[in-house]
């Protein structure tokens, strides 16, 4: 073959710019001469520089058209298009599935954008406040990591909106308090309360413990819990959300009515959380506030929160939960999972860990139980809440098993909140048995359940075709595949003997334990999914923990501004 070199033509070779190749008239990109230094090292290099580029650029010059691009000089159409991207399907399909990857949820694209571009710019521009800016007034709270004041500025700030403030001076998860609140603020601020600034306050020599300062817009009296304590409860709220006067006349249409509505906004909120990658773990009444500028309900106490795009706080055996508002499962992450992988990976992996995990559900959860504690007003009291948690316990998480448990002998008050929830064909009780589940993959997410017909005016007789279309799609997809998976092997088993290549039930075990075995093919390949499946999920936990193994440190905390 000949040397790329040997048989180039083109404008700088002493021949004419076109030439004539295997005797037709054809066009030859031209090359220009590398440039000759004067040392030999240089001269060297260049060589070998040339040399890299006749091996990229230069081969096919003097082989058959068929490898060059060639063009015909005098047919212009035929000559070589000026080289671009060319779109392939394969690579189109290959893109958009990077893309789709990159953009499901908790969302690493955005999230590298938020944190690498967002979170400075916003640095730059919001106020940030001083300790000695702040006077500090009444205690409104005080839990086991903090004490709540409600605090005003000494001086009023012109980039700061006057009104009352909240501070909580926070110790151990103060810094996480701080990362989730900036998150929400800049991906979903109408979720939460309206935070403000903070920052570490360091303790003077001699003192001990540093404390996080935490500033919120002051956003109301009343959590959640306050005003379902109340005799007056649901109708306490229903001037506050829906407004002045209502013209439908007390009764359950209208109760139903003002919590749907509140169901609603939470359902806003925790979607606007889901979506950025954020687990709240402590939803309960306490810690949702009537926003009297906002008129509307939003979260707060974000300190138990769970970060799962760059895997801040979810550690799988370590948990601050409310036990009367905790889904069963506990953990938020299954405990397979290695504790928190270190951020890089975290972030690699996040949207293949949310799907495995669904993490999100553990909030539905919770919301579930608030949603039934608005139903059935004897369930509001600490006492009730434990014992019907005992009682659902026994009836394996299954709402409709304990309805059938207590209804037969329910008291006025429980059988008017069946009542209510059964208005509009049973929509109501619908949606709450599908938050309350034992599995998290069982329980709808915060999205599907805004979509659900209970927040439709008419329920299910107003829904139209396409709308019912939609319904039973949605139902069918709320069936939990793993025992879709456990009848198609038990439809196997029952199909043929181990002659005829179906499964008894011995083979069947020892499937499901996944041993190596020799058999029918059909047997093997069975086998050998459910193996492949099982070894990904191990390797990739491993890999994990290997990654983990350099101790993990609060990185996160270097964006904590601290007060010096
Ligand atoms: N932005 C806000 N606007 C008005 N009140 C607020 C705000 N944030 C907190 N509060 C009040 O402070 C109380 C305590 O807040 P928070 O739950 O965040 O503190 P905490 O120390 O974590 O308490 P706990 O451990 O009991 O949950 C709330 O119940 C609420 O009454």
């Amino acid at each position: 073959m000949a040397t790329a070199g040997a048989l180039r033509l083109g404008p700088s070779s002493s021949s004419s710019s076109s030439s004539f190749l295997h005797g037709h008239r054809r066009l030859v990109p031209a090359r220009p001469k590398p440039h000759v230094p004067a040392s030999p090292r240089g001269w060297r290099g260049a060589r070998a520089a040339a040399h890299l580029h006749d091996l990229f650029v230069g081969v096919g010059v003097g082989l058959p058209c068929t490898v060059m691009e060639c063009g015909d000089i005098i047919y212009r159409s035929t000559l070589p298009r000026p080289t671009g991207l060319t779109l392939t399907a394969p690579g189109a399909a290959l893109a958009l599935a990077a893309v789709s990857y990159l953009w499901a949820t908790p969302g690493v694209a955005p999230g590298f954008f938020d944190m690498f571009v967002l979170a400075f710019v916003e640095r730059v521009f919001r106020p940030s406040f001083r300790k000695d800016e702040i006077v500090l007034g009444k205690k409104i709270g005080e839990g086991a990591f903090g004490v709540v004041y409600k605090v005003s500025l000494a001086k009023p700030k012109p980039s700061v909106k006057e009104g009352d403030l909240v501070l909580k001076k926070a110790t151990e998860y103060g810094a996480v308090e701080i990362w989730m609140n900036e998150r929400v603020r800049r991906a979903c601020a109408n979720s939460c309360a309206d935070f403000l600034y903070g920052f570490l306050e360091r303790k003077s020599k001699g003192k001990v413990g540093d404390e996080y300062w935490l500033i919120w817009r002051f956003e109301g009296e009343d959590t959640l819990a306050d005003l379902m304590q109340s005799k007056e409860f649901p109708y306490n709220v229903e001037a506050k959300i829906l407004g002045g006067n209502q013209d439908l006349p007390k009764g359950l249409g209208r109760e139903n009515k003002i919590i749907q509505t509140i169901i609603r906004q939470l359902l806003f909120a925790l979607d606007g959380l889901h979506s950025t990658g954020i687990v709240h773990r402590d939803i309960k009444p306490q810690n949702v506030i009537f926003s009297e500028e906002a008129r509307t309900f939003k979260i707060i106490d974000l300190g138990a929160a769970a970060d799962l795009r760059v895997g801040i706080n979810y550690i799988p055996k370590e948990f601050l939960l409310d036990p009367r508002y905790a889904a069963p499962e506990q953990y938020i992450m299954s405990t397979q999972t290695p504790s928190a992988p270190s951020a890089p990976v975290a972030t690699a992996l996040s949207p293949v860990l949310w799907q495995l995990n669904l993490p999100d559900r553990f909030d539905i959860y919770s919301l579930g139980l608030i949603f039934l504690q608005m139903a059935f007003p004897s369930l509001r009291t600490d006492s009730s809440l434990i014992q019907f948690n005992r009682q659902l316990k026994r009836c394996n998480y299954d709402l409709n098993s304990w309805r059938n448990l207590v209804e037969p002998r329910a008291g006025p008050d429980l059988r008017r909140g069946f009542e209510l929830l059964d208005l509009d064909g049973g929509i109501g009780w619908e949606l709450l048995t599908s938050m309350v589940r034992y599995k998290a993959r069982q329980r709808i997410s915060a999205r599907a359940a805004l979509a659900h017909p209970y927040f439709n005016r008419e329920g299910l007789l107003g829904l139209s075709i396409m709308q019912n279309l939609r319904l039973q799609q949605y139902r069918a997809t709320q069936k939990d595949y793993s025992e879709a998976a456990n009848w198609v092997i038990n439809l196997m088993a029952k199909s043929g003997t181990a002659s005829e290549g179906g499964f008894t039930e011995a083979q069947l075990q020892e499937l499901r334990d996944i041993k190596p075995k020799r058999g029918s093919a059909q047997r093997n390949v069975l086998a050998s999914v459910l193996r492949l499946q099982r070894k990904i999920v191990k390797t990739l936990n491993e890999s994990m923990d290997e990654l983990n193994q350099q101790r993990k440190s609060l990185w996160w905390s270097r964006w904590i501004p601290r007060e010096e």
